[in-house]
């Protein structure tokens, strides 16, 4: 067998707002190909680790490596240039723009021609590159199954739909790594079980790797390949899932939480 890949490493991080210790002496790493999720109560800093990796947060401590390479000194951008999206615990879609637009502005970073040299649109590459990137973004629409909502104003979509258009934003960057913010969060016994597919299908058809926040314990065990639960900005457990549930400190950090009932939302799967 061979050596699974580190791809993202992350070292002693340490993050303080002021007197608040959001997190403290995290370390974990995540292998090529895996489904790794953060799991912990409410105020744990799973959010903030999140924020850590995608660059809106700078840890005062610690280092995180990408490939690698140190991610810590890149700017927010240059993290999706090297292949790391996202999505977000609340939608960040534009509302008023159609769901193919709002795909595309996912992908504009990608493109060679920037504002200037779009205003030559008409006469050279931008034109073509722009034709290029709609035609990769027709298979991701085709993958996400939002072909009969391709037109229509994000703002006017369901909310299981938005947060399927605010996926299809962050593959069309074509990501090695996504980062995902609570992707089933709000979401009804369906929508959540055509989440649940997409992701283990991005993971295993598209070969991306997935770093998720999720609050639903039956989600969680039936798609991660390894957990890491924060409490309190501290990491109290890291391992395969049905492990990771079983574990006393665990269940003690989780006591009184209703998220935390396993078989009740094994049974509602
Ligand atoms: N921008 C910020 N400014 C000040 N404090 C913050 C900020 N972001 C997070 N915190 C604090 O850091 C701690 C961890 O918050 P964080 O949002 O990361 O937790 P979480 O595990 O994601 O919680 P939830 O499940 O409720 O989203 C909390 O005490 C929170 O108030």
């Amino acid at each position: 067998m061979t050596e699974p890949t580190k791809m993202l490493d992350v070292a002693n991080i340490s993050l303080r707002f002021g007197g608040v210790k959001a997190l403290t002496d995290i370390s974990f790493h995540v292998d090529e190909g895996e489904i790794f999720s953060l799991i912990g109560p409410n105020g744990a800093g799973k959010t903030s680790m999140l924020n850590c990796i995608s660059g809106r947060y700078k840890p005062q401590e610690g280092s995180i490596q990408f490939d690698g390479k140190d991610l810590l000194s890149r700017s927010i951008n240059d993290r999706a240039k090297i292949g790391i999206g996202r999505t977000f615990q609340n939608l960040a879609l534009f509302s008023h723009m159609s769901v193919i637009d709002n795909i595309l502005v996912g992908r504009h970073h990608m493109m060679k021609n920037n504002f200037l040299t779009g205003m030559l649109y008409w006469v050279g590459g931008a034109q073509k590159e722009e034709a290029e990137a709609r035609a990769e973004i027709e298979d991701i629409i085709d993958f996400l199954e939002i072909q009969h909502v391709r037109n229509e104003p994000a703002g006017s979509l369901s909310y299981g739909l938005r947060k399927r258009v605010e996926l299809a934003r962050a593959i069309a960057i074509q990501p090695k790594l996504i980062l995902l913010d609570e992707p089933m969060a709000g979401m009804n016994l369906e929508e959540k079980e055509d989440m649940a597919r997409y992701i283990i299908e991005l993971n295993e058809q598209y070969g991306i790797t997935v770093v998720m926040i999720e609050h639903d314990m039956g989600v969680v065990v039936d798609i991660s390949h390894r957990v890491a639960v924060l409490d309190f900005g501290q990491k109290i457990a890291e391992g395969l899932p049905e492990a990771v549930v079983e574990d006393e400190q665990v269940k003690t950090a989780y006591l009184g939480i209703d998220d935390f009932s396993l078989d009740d939302e094994k049974e509602a799967m």
